[in-house]
């Protein structure tokens, strides 16, 4: 082939990194999984070729780890190849389908390097016939990339950009089957949603948009539009990740109290801006507004419901920029219609856009702007710049910071590590539990127990399970290889690992894994090692991930199902007893292991279930006079 690069192409930094010129097969030593372009030495003939990439999701791991090794080969890339007349094969400039108003700087970047379609307000039905004629789609909020347009894309399309924060509009699932690259733009929004966040307070607290229409309609209603007062009200911001903690800076500007609930957020970082992290009871009942900044998540899915609505102080009032779906609209109307609710703000709504008779788009003491949180100039050329580097990357064949859903690890690390990857996940999932909420997390440590040489152990994929399990249940970023370290970094989470070489068979990349999590209190005091840290071990004992130690005391159960933790006073009739009260509620107990530090002293059982106890079956279980402690914790 000849080495000659042609100006009018641009496939020079493609060909450098992803072109295998005399192989005919995909190399799976290469550690990505993106698009490796392949050049028959004998063709002109080009080819892409896709591997397809795995979900970790927690329900599939060990079956995805498996699909990753399978490869398909794509048809024949549709733009047509080119000769120049020097002879030199031309590669065809990918297409790029951009389906929503991006800013210039990033079209002027995709112009440089591929062929871009701007094609605004595209039907799903339109949306479909031309997805495979794109090798990459550039998206915000408003387009529905669901699993159709994959199955419409024929192979072809490469990556997926979402240029802002979140991608529930986008089939994460269905990407990864199709093998597409998802990556998003998760930090050049954050200071314009916070600041739309300030201006619905500051708005909403005067009546400005209700004023502004009636004085349109030609009233001048001075009495019925006096507002309340900032200064000195309390603010509760409801998720302290980035929008969250920027507007609770600003709000300490504007010299109001500010307190926030973010199980999951550091309290040193809320004290530094001189916040205090409070629970969610707290925040809700001592608020006089209450401004959202959590993702949607199931666990924050219509949490904002009749009985939080009921818990909050009469009159108080709510800011929304971050998800419609975190709220029950129609409690909201319920609790605006009772006075509960003085007023709210909403940038975002379940379905966008809402219908046009929504009660709470109606509603006289509701303020609304559509989904405009991101929309500032600077934002929007921010997010266009990130996220056009980000896709040229990607169709470079590079790795990329914010992809949300592709694993990159060669095939036979993967089959080798898959069973010490659901262990890690688990084990990652379990300690996090154990935290008591509040209490912030910010130092993990993994420990592996191996034989081998550290050189010849890879641990990125074990340390992104751990991290997986730590930070999935919290959020709603999808957690894989490529963005683990990324996302633990930008939760102020530092994972560090360490090796320590046993005396065993190397055969077996891992002996075992130990998650500990410091300076954190636990739920489960037990689970405290010696020197204070929450710390869980496991094993892989017949490809099947086991739990082997918990704080202090060994123990030996298969990690499937869910599992309770009791601490008791070692003594005989214990597994008994509590093994009848779950029979009672039929709830099925998989197995059981006790581990004791010293007979006749404190035990912990280990019981594994198949259902989860209701809460009278906690109870009772708690009730039991020999139980310390116990715990519930799902797998
Ligand atoms: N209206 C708009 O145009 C925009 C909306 N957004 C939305 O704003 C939200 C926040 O975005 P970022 O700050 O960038 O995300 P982030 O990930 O930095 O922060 C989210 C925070 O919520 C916390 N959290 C998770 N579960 C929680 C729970 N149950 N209760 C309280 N806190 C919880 C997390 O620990 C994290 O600190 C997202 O939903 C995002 O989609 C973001 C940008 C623009
Ligand atoms: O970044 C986000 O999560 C947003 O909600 C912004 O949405 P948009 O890009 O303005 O449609």
């Amino acid at each position: 082939m000849a080495s000659t690069p042609s100006p009018r192409t641009a496939t020079t930094t493609l060909q450098n990194s992803l072109l295998s010129s005399s192989s005919s097969s995909v190399n799976h030593n290469k550690p990505s999984n993106l698009s490796f372009l392949h050049a028959s030495s004998n063709s002109s003939s080009l080819k892409l070729f896709h591997s397809v990439s795995a979900s970790f999701s927690p329900s599939n791991s060990s079956s995805t780890i498996c699909n990753v090794i399978k490869t398909v080969e794509s048809a024949d890339i549709s733009f047509s190849n080119a000769r120049d007349l020097d002879g030199v094969v031309s590669i065809p400039k990918p297409t790029i389908l951009v389906s929503e108003k991006l800013g210039e700087a990033g079209l002027d970047l995709l112009r440089s390097f591929g062929n871009v379609d701007c094609s605004y307000d595209l039907s799903p039905q339109d949306l479909c016939a031309k997805i495979s004629l794109c090798d990459a789609l550039i998206v915000r909020s408003g387009t529905k990339v669901t699993r159709e347009v994959f199955e419409a894309a024929q192979g072809r399309l490469k990556v997926v950009g979402r240029a802002g924060v979140g991608i529930d509009n986008v089939d994460l699932q269905a990407a990864t089957e199709f093998g597409c690259l998802v990556v998003n733009a998760p930090t050049a929004n954050t200071i314009a949603a916070a600041e739309h966040g300030i201006a619905l307070l500051t708005s909403m607290a005067r009546n400005v948009a209700q004023a502004d229409a009636s004085m349109k309609a030609g009233k001048w209603l001075r009495s019925k539009y006096v507002g309340v007062s900032l200064v000195g009200k309390t603010l509760a911001v409801m998720g302290f990740g980035k929008v969250g903690s920027e507007v609770a800076r600003r709000a300490k500007g504007l010299g109001m109290h500010v307190i926030a609930h973010d199980p999951y957020a550091p309290a040193d970082r809320a004290r530094a801006i001189g916040v205090d992290l409070v629970s969610f009871e707290q925040a809700i009942a001592t608020a006089d507004f209450v401004s959202l900044h959590m993702p949607l998540t199931p666990a924050t899915k219509k949490v904002f419901n009749d009985d939080t609505f009921a818990k909050m102080k009469k009159g108080v009032r709510l800011i929304n920029v971050a998800r419609g779906g975190v709220i029950d609209e129609d409690a909201l109307v319920r609790a605006l219609d009772s006075g509960i609710v003085a007023q709210a703000a909403l940038d975002v709504f379940t379905v966008e856009p809402p219908p046009k008779d929504s009660k709470l788009v109606q509603h006289e003491n509701v303020t609304v702007t559509p989904h405009l949180g991101a929309s500032t100039k600077e934002a929007q050329e921010g997010v266009a710049i990130e996220i056009a580097e980000a896709v040229v990357g990607a169709l470079n064949g590079e790795l990329s910071a914010t992809a949300v859903n592709a694993p990159m690890v060669p095939p036979e690390v993967l089959s080798e590590l898959a069973p010490y990857v659901v262990l890690a996940e688990k084990l990652g999932r379990l300690a996090v539990q154990l935290v008591t909420g509040g209490s912030g997390i910010q130092n993990v440590k993994v420990v592996y127990k191996s034989a081998r040489d550290p050189d010849s152990l890879d641990t990125r994929l074990l340390r992104a399970m751990v991290t997986k399990g730590i930070i999935e249940p919290i959020s709603d970023t999808i957690i894989n290889l490529v963005n683990a370290d990324f996302s633990a970094k930008q939760k102020g989470l530092r994972i560090s690992e360490e090796r320590v070489i046993v005396d065993s068979s190397p055969e077996y990349p891992v002996e075992s894994i130990q998650v500990q999590i410091s300076n954190v209190q636990s739920r489960f005091a037990s689970a405290l090692s010696e020197n204070g840290n929450i710390s869980i071990e496991g094993k892989v004992k017949y490809g099947v991930p086991h739990l082997t130690r918990v704080g202090s005391f060994s123990v030996d159960v298969s990690l499937e199902g869910n599992l309770i933790l009791c601490k008791q006073v070692d003594q005989p009739g214990m597994i008994g007893q509590v093994g009848n009260i779950l029979g009672e509620s039929n709830v099925n107990v998989s197995f059981m292991s006790v581990g004791r530090t010293v007979r006749r002293k404190q035990a912990i059982m280990a019981i594994g279930v198949d259902e989860e106890p209701n809460k009278d079956t906690q109870k009772k279980i708690g009730e039991v006079s020999a139980i310390e402690e116990f715990v519930f914790l799902k797998l």
